[in-house]
């Protein structure tokens, strides 16, 4: 069953027309990778799936977007409920500068949910997930801020996990990390997909060929290749394709 569906997606900065009738599907419980080189498109239209383009001056999308086969762009869907449903974590990890709980529990407590034992058991789910409950449960009530870069970009994992999302985006998510913990975000994806769909943008190609079942090739703007990871990988369909993921630019 297809879990997001674009169709014929434009995207502008002004006149800047940055991604060019853009259609593809991802089903559920996937991995899929965006690739490309830098200013290629892959961040806005991983950025069109939670609608955080909206409030950027001067950006306009033209066609659809379906997640779970609801119109993300109707006038009816609230923005916040989505990104609740499908949640993000960025290239630099951003907890807020609360402790690791209060961090995990922020999307339930904006709900308004007050219930203690809810809250920490949810705290506690969405540790487990992320792969950094063992490190932290004695110390919940430290600074997120006192962690280091790959426990932190763990919390903001978490954070998102916590609303209990169906997808989740990542943009780069281990690029500021070292190899360890890149390591360890790429483990958990493998095993976050039984329950999540998954989409990350990444600029390491083997990163994408290790965690990804779909990889998609975007150049200026055009989404150029979009196969099984390693399909794409070892036997590439478009030169340009094979350009790329041979070094030959980027
Ligand atoms: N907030 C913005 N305002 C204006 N133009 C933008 C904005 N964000 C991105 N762009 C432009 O849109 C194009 C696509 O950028 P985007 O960030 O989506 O590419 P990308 O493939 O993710 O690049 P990178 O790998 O460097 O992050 C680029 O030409 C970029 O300059």
């Amino acid at each position: 069953m297809k879990h997001i569906e674009a169709n014929n997606v434009n995207a502008y900065y002004g006149e800047n027309h940055v991604l060019k009738d853009i259609s593809l599907t991802m089903k559920a419980n996937t991995v899929t990778a965006f690739i490309g080189p830098s200013g290629c498109g892959k961040s806005t239209f991983l950025r069109c799936l939670n609608r955080m383009n909206d409030y950027i001056d001067g950006f306009r999308k033209e066609g659809d977007i379906f997640i779970e086969g609801n119109d993300i762009y109707d006038k009816k869907v609230r923005v916040e409920e989505l990104r609740q449903k499908v949640g993000m974590v960025f290239q630099k990890p951003n907890p807020f500068p609360k402790t690791i709980f209060e961090n995990v529990a922020y999307g339930l407590k904006i709900q308004g949910i007050k219930n203690k034992n809810i809250l920490e058991e949810a705290v506690e789910r969405s540790l487990q997930q992320a792969a950094l409950w063992n490190e932290v449960k004695d110390s919940l009530h430290k600074s997120a801020l006192s962690l280091s870069g790959g426990q932190q970009q763990r919390v903001c994992i978490a954070r998102a996990l916590a609303v209990e999302p169906s997808t989740l985006l990542m943009d780069e998510p281990a690029s500021a990390l070292d190899p360890i913990s890149t390591a360890k975000i790429e483990d958990l994806i493998a095993e976050l997909k039984d329950n999540y769909t998954i989409v990350i943008v990444t600029h390491n190609m083997q990163q994408a060929a290790r965690v990804s079942d779909k990889t998609a090739f975007f150049y200026m703007g055009n989404l150029i290749e979009y196969d099984k990871t390693k399909e794409l990988f070892t036997n590439p369909k478009n030169e340009r394709t094979e350009n790329y993921i041979t070094g030959r630019f980027g």
